[in-house]
């Protein structure tokens, strides 16, 4: 049952994806600018693969045993890893629309923004990766699957230089592979768009694109380097009161959507820790300790985030504890994040990423099953981390300061109530809770496919 209601939703969600890049509109004159550049850049480069057939008006001999297996690599580039997901599409009738039949995932560490001092070793880690793809996809079709990689915050943070640098060095292993390359294949996405395909792959999984009720649930991406929120507002007043380029616009079902959505750059889990440390953006980093009442009293270390490396240490002759903690990362939050009204209400939140992998490190979930949390759930185990830094030290020196940031970043940044519930998902039918599958979807919607 649960099976055939995802194969529903597939479907319902290929008619949208039809809908979703195309009338996408942001209100903003610049954001718009910039997409509609991105949207014009896709639609010009993206390029049917060899030997795909485009499907054709039904005719009725052509129905009988028509099964096609198609499937699209996507790489996600993010600043703590680099991950591979490769999606298995099953089209069983010229006339119908393809169904989403499994995910292959899998990661590695760290991120490639790491490797900018040698690029060709940052290259191997993707050529790995897609070894694992070979073993996944039948080798009758490499030819013909595409293969993409976006990145998020770790490469938005580099000089464009640098960056390029490593693109590049994708591009060249993306070449030399067996798949289909398509024009644009490596690039790095906007924040804007991270937070609209996160929140079409969760809704598409969890079948509320399909459900006519316009019920759906908004996420929270807590990357390292950046973090999203994204929601559709119930009220007017919420898109009136918002950023203009906080708003981003498409229709669907012959409706149109607005969704609330913006990223935060250097918000994500990472970034963070070093806004925390006084270290986000500092000269010296040879000889500069970075000390924070967060960490454990004797604790030191260097610490590797991006293409830098700092020193950092707890107090050793000073206080450490959840509330002189608290004060330092309200720095990073305060002033910083907008505060939708409307998160005052009862909607619901999906949220995964850091957040999900800092509850499980914590003890707040089951690492495998996920599970419903409140807010305050999140204060109280920070406040029990941070106060008990020896106990918890072995699962991560910085647990208290990450508990502690997403504390802080739920309650002062976003304005969430200690009430609000929120569900910890990595995956939903057994597929990754990331904008990796909205991703995917924008892009085939490109190649045309109906
Ligand atoms: O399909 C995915 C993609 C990401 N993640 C997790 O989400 C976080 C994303 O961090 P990333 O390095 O991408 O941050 P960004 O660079 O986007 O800020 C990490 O905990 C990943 O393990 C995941 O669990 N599944």
């Amino acid at each position: 049952m649960a099976q055939q209601m995802l194969l529903l939703t597939v479907v319902s969600m290929w008619l949208f994806t039809g809908y979703f890049l195309a009338e996408a509109t942001y209100y903003n004159h610049h954001m718009y600018n910039r997409f509609r550049a991105h949207n014009h850049h896709v639609n010009m480069d993206n390029q049917l693969p060899p030997e795909v057939p485009v499907v054709a008006e039904p005719v009725a001999s052509q129905r009988v045993n028509f099964s096609r297996t198609f499937y699209g690599i996507m790489f996600d580039a993010g600043s703590s890893g680099t991950r591979i997901h490769v999606y298995r599409f099953i089209q069983k009738d010229p006339a119908a629309l393809p169904v989403l039949d499994h995910e292959m995932y899998n990661a590695v560490k760290p991120g490639l923004s790491q490797y900018v001092e040698k690029p060709d070793v940052g290259g191997e880690t993707i050529r790995q990766l897609l070894k694992v793809a070979k073993k996944t996809i039948p080798k009758e079709l490499w030819i013909q699957t595409p293969v993409v990689l976006r990145a998020t915050a770790g490469l938005r943070m580099l000089t464009p230089e640098k960056a390029k640098v490593l693109l590049d060095e994708v591009k060249e292993v993306f070449d030399d592979s067996p798949f289909f390359v398509p024009n644009n294949s490596v690039s790095i996405m906007n924040g804007a768009n991270e937070g609209v395909l996160a929140w079409v792959t969760v809704n598409f999984l969890t079948g509320h694109l399909y459900a006519k009720t316009r019920r759906t649930v908004g996420i929270l991406d807590l990357g390292g380097g950046s973090t999203q929120m994204t929601f559709l507002p119930k009220l007017k007043k919420t898109v009136l009161n918002a950023p203009p380029d906080y708003i981003a616009r498409f229709d669907l079902f012959n409706a149109t959507y607005e969704l609330y959505s913006h990223s935060y750059l250097g918000n994500g889990l990472f970034a963070a820790r070093l806004a925390t440390l006084g270290a986000l953006g500092s000269d010296d980093l040879d000889w500069k300790v970075f000390r924070s009442s967060c960490l454990p009293k004797k604790f030191s270390e260097e610490w590797t985030f991006g293409d830098h490396t700092y020193k950092v240490s707890g107090i050793a002759d000073g206080y450490a504890g959840y509330k002189l903690c608290y004060q330092e990362v309200l720095r990073v939050v305060k002033g910083i994040v907008h505060q939708p009204l409307e998160v005052k209400g009862s909607s619901v939140f999906y949220a995964f990423s850091y957040y999900y992998d800092r509850a499980v490190d914590s003890g707040l979930i089951d690492k495998d099953r996920g599970g419903t949390v409140e807010v305050r759930d999140f204060k109280k185990r920070a406040k029990e981390v941070c106060n008990k830094m020896t106990k918890y030290r072995p699962i991560s020196p910085y647990l208290c300061m990450d508990m502690t940031y997403i504390t802080c970043l739920l309650k002062e940044g976003f304005g969430f109530k200690d009430s609000t519930v929120l569900q910890l998902a990595k995956k939903v039918n057994n597929v990754e809770t990331s904008w990796a599958l909205g991703a995917t979807f924008d892009y085939f919607r490109n190649l045309n496919i109906h």
